[in-house]
């Protein structure tokens, strides 16, 4: 028989893969998913599209699943007496009071569509940074597999401090889901982001650039200690930017649409390589604290059993104890429809009569019952 640690091993994921789209406001995050969206669509592949944006006035696409058709933001912030930030955090963790359902919706459809699109609410920090999103991203994460989709705007991300802000902020988010991750540079049209990939395969030419900016534009982006405190992170970071992947793309044009989606493709794989098997051991090692706890109670309640209300040693050998209490004993008698089941203890009148416990049988005669008293009544 299967070991409870051993269920799920191996189980073969979903077809759908789910990208939780992410972006600081103004990133273009809400025309990122449009586009992709018509691009799957282009594809004949329609994703399975989820808004987690509660505050959100026009979407300009469609969500088979809205967060807003369950809860309505302006009148949380109303009820509650909240400002536009606490609104959509509680309107959050209101919507993840329901998320299993979610999930059930999700995961009926995950095996006939290639994506699911999660897009998040602007504000990028309730989402990264609160339970409910961690909630959220665990529970999808451990349905089916699962990509971080990073957006930045890469025309506001040529200066090297606030390059550097930014590859943080996504460090601190890839290190907090711990899920394959993606970096999107975004408004390629606008500027290309060739400059951000030499940043990150080359920590020098990213320390000459900050130099070079601190001649031309003096103390513009911040004071000139910082500039010590930049080169040093930079070499922090280049080891995160190990275990990233970046594309460019241009939400406006669609250009960079194939390669984000063989970047998806790449992470799908990260996940099923490094991620399912690390959730998987997390998944037999909370089956195997439950059995541990479950072996414990049994031994307490045995340990419990073995004095009789007169203080001596009921010995009820323990072979015959575990033929009562695991389902998967061979049963002698076979009409018993109890097999395999949890025992309700309480509503069991039979529970008590083992064999070598019947009253007057043991050398304790009667015996104590659930509420302590003796059982049967003497
Ligand atoms: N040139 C160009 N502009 C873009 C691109 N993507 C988005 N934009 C523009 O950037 C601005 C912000 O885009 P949104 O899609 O609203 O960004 P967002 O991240 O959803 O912003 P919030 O709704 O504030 O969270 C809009 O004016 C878009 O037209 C792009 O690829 N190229």
């Amino acid at each position: 028989m299967a070991s409870t640690a051993d269920k799920g091993k191996g189980k073969e994921s979903p077809r759908a893969t789910a990208m939780i789209v992410i972006g600081m406001a103004g990133s273009g995050k809400t025309t990122f998913m449009q586009r992709v969206n018509s691009y799957l669509h282009s594809k004949n592949q329609p994703p399975y599209v989820l808004n987690l944006d509660p505050a959100v006035m026009h979407l300009p696409f469609d969500a088979n699943i809205d967060i807003r058709d369950t809860v309505d933001y302006a009148e949380v912030m109303k009820q509650y007496n909240l400002g536009p930030n606490g609104g959509i955090m509680t309107a959050l963790n209101l919507f993840t009071t329901k998320f299993d359902q979610v999930l059930g919706h999700v995961e009926n459809r995950a095996q006939s569509v290639d994506y699911v699109l999660l897009d998040t609410p602007g504000q990028i920090e309730i989402f990264t940074w609160s339970a409910s999103g961690s909630i959220i991203t665990d529970a999808l994460a451990s349905a089916l597999p699962t990509v971080v989709v990073y957006i930045i705007d890469t025309p506001r991300t040529t200066a090297p401090a606030t390059f550097m802000s930014n590859m943080l902020y996504a460090c601190s988010i890839l290190y907090k889901t711990r899920l394959p991750f993606l970096l999107v540079f975004n408004k390629t049209d606008v500027q290309p982001h060739d400059f951000a990939l030499e940043w990150m395969r080359d920590f020098e030419a990213f320390q000459e650039a900050l130099l070079e900016r601190r001649q031309t534009h003096g103390e513009e982006d911040g004071p000139a200690y910082m500039d010590s405190l930049m080169n040093s992170m930079s070499l922090v970071l280049d080891e995160f930017y190990k275990h990233l992947r970046a594309v460019g793309v241009s939400a406006m044009t669609g250009e960079g649409m194939d390669e984000l989606f063989d970047a998806v493709r790449e992470a799908r794989e990260e996940y099923e390589k490094d991620y399912k098997p690390e959730l998987e051991k997390i998944v037999a090692e909370r089956e195997r604290k439950k059995e541990t706890q479950k072996a414990d109670s049994i031994s307490r309640m045995m340990r419990d059993m073995k004095v009789s209300s007169d203080g001596k040693s009921a010995a009820v050998p323990k072979s015959e104890l575990d033929k009562y209490l695991d389902p998967n004993a061979e049963d002698e008698d076979e009409g018993d429809e109890d097999e395999g089941e949890v025992i309700d203890k309480s509503a069991r009148t039979d529970y008590y009569e083992l064999p070598s416990r019947r009253r007057g049988t043991g050398p304790g005669g009667a015996m104590e019952g659930p509420d302590g008293s003796l059982w049967p009544a003497p």
